[in-house]
């Protein structure tokens, strides 16, 4: 563990401590429920997946352990402190599912600018860049400006932003759309080498590959925790062949479930 880690709030997690509590949220928009009675754990060092389908609830669920929003009922807890809390804004690395960079200026710029915002030295961030930079493949196009960019590459390089600090905890929106297998297989090595040094990183994806991945699953459906287990718990779970079938027999057994009341 790094002094950083040390001085930041919770820094002194033990290996199995949960980083992340999330205890019977509720979250309404007007009159329609999006997030209800979700409770969820993860641990130090975990990759977890939140897999559900477009609009049932995860990026809210996001934006509330983030603390970007207070949730109507229940509580979130990041590192032991109550969310939202503005002294943890610099523990989580966030990697949003609209790119929030600046087009005007290139990938270097970009990088500059933002761990500039999080304090970071021009030591610090001369030895940051070229890291991040190589683990998403831009290494080559640090000078090109983000305007030019495809859309791939401007998911990879809001996924070394998210890294810039090396925070404790990644929190990742849908982190390899539009990214091809063989720089997806990179980002999950580094994923997993960031594990193992005790990163706890969540993200939420519709890619199967990366929820066959990562080292949990927890299974949203209409804002609803509907399971949760290892990749093969889960497969179990549904009795079903793949993720794939599981994922499907989920949204099935959901809409019995409305049907009946
Ligand atoms: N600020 C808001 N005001 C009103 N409704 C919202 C707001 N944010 C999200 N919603 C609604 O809440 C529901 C859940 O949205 P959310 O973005 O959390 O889903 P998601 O699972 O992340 O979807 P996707 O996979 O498409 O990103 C959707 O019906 C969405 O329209």
């Amino acid at each position: 563990m790094t002094q950083a880690d040390n001085n930041r709030p919770g820094g002194d997690n033990t290996d199995d401590a949960a980083v992340v509590t999330v205890l019977h949220v509720c979250q309404n928009y007007s009159k329609t429920e999006v997030l209800h009675d979700v409770s969820l754990e993860i641990r130090r060092g975990e990759i977890v997946a939140l897999i559900g389908p477009s609009g049932s609830g995860k990026t809210t669920l996001v934006s509330a352990i983030m603390g970007m929003l207070a949730p109507q009922s229940g509580s979130v807890q990041v590192l032991g402190a109550r969310m939202p809390n503005r002294m943890l804004l610099g523990s989580i690395g966030y990697m949003a599912q609209n790119d929030a960079l600046y087009t005007d200026l290139t990938a270097l710029e970009n990088l500059r600018f933002f761990g500039t915002v999080l304090s970071m030295s021009k030591q610090q961030l001369r030895a940051a860049i070229p890291q991040v930079a190589g683990v998403v493949g831009l290494a080559k196009d640090l000078h090109t400006k983000v305007g030019n960019f495809s859309g791939g590459m401007k998911r990879r390089l809001s996924l070394a932003i998210s890294m810039i600090s090396n925070p404790p905890i990644l929190i990742l929106d849908e982190p390899t759309v539009g990214i091809d297998p063989e720089l997806r297989r990179q980002i999950w090595t580094e994923l997993r080498r960031l594990a193992g040094e005790g990163k706890t990183i969540l993200l939420t994806t519709h890619v199967m590959e990366d929820a066959q991945q990562s080292d949990r699953l927890i299974m949203i459906r209409d804002g609803m925790n509907i399971a949760e287990g290892t990749p093969d718990e889960v497969v179990e779970q549904f009795s079903a062949p793949t993720l794939e079938d599981a994922f499907i027999a989920a949204g099935k057994g959901q809409d019995a479930h409305h049907s009946n009341h």
